[in-house]
């Protein structure tokens, strides 16, 4: 599934929130967006997604241009955005809904190893804001879309929930191919995680740097952590966002 953006540009009411952004996510790579709040990463999903369309530029999928049309990807939302008279399973299985029957097996699997599956039966209110986010993230993995779109997904978990998540996003990516673009404003998590990294400018935002991380792919990356080379990519990283 491969995502290419060219010359994308988009304004709020006479505000131009992104210029001539130009990027591509290949097929199985996980590519991170990181930038300074406000810049308008959500608006670029919100574009990708077919939510707005946008005043210049093109989207390809698989060199189709999908400008303003939705369905063509999976989507998890900054907020939860759950329905609030569906339980938890019938949430996760919205996903699945639209395209074919509903695999009871995944879902089911997907909920116990995200630490759900107690509460499966139960509704959104019911659950606290971490949970629900973590019940997002399930929706978008069980979709059949092959490219992700995550907004910060791990941002409102705690310290320990967040990294026994990443863990896991890890060992799913070992075992299924998926395209992912993925918002997050900690570095660490996009070192962890990503093939390549995108540093985004302030608004109206465009690619202003672009990092490929040196790591192999996978959990073990995780033990990269603290090396010479992983901070030196940290500070890299922390600089090429520091306002000039
Ligand atoms: N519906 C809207 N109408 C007008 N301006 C908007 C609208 N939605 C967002 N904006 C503005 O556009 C800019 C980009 O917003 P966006 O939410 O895309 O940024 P972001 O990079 O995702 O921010 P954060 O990292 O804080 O989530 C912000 O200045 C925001 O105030």
């Amino acid at each position: 599934m491969k995502l290419e953006v060219k010359g994308l540009s988009f304004t709020y009411e006479q505000r131009p929130v992104i210029q001539g952004l130009h990027f591509s996510v290949q097929d199985g790579e996980f590519v991170s967006l990181i930038g300074p709040s406000g810049s308008g990463k959500s608006t670029l999903f919100y574009l990708l997604g077919g939510l707005y369309r946008p005043q210049a530029g093109e989207i390809h999928l698989n060199g189709r241009l999908i400008n303003g049309e939705r369905g063509h990807l999976a989507y998890m939302p900054q907020q939860p955005s759950l329905m609030p008279w569906r339980t938890i399973f019938d949430n996760v299985r919205l996903a699945q809904e639209l395209t074919r029957r509903t695999d009871r097996v995944r879902l089911n699997q997907l909920l116990k190893e995200a630490g759900l599956a107690e509460v499966a039966r139960r509704y959104p209110h019911e659950l606290s804001g971490g949970m629900q986010q973590r019940v997002a993230f399930i929706r978008a993995l069980a979709s059949d879309h092959d490219l992700l779109c995550l907004d910060e997904p791990f941002g409102a978990l705690d310290a320990l929930t967040r990294t026994r998540m990443q863990k896991w996003l890890l060992s799913l990516l070992e075992q299924e191919r998926r395209t992912i673009l993925f918002i997050t404003h900690s570095i660490e998590e996009a070192i962890l995680l990503s093939d390549r990294i995108l540093v985004l400018s302030p608004s109206p935002m465009k690619v202003a740097q672009e990092v490929a991380v040196p790591f192999a792919r996978g959990q073990e990356r995780d033990e990269r952590r603290g090396t010479k080379e992983w901070i030196r990519l940290q500070r890299e990283l922390e600089a090429m966002l520091l306002p000039t």
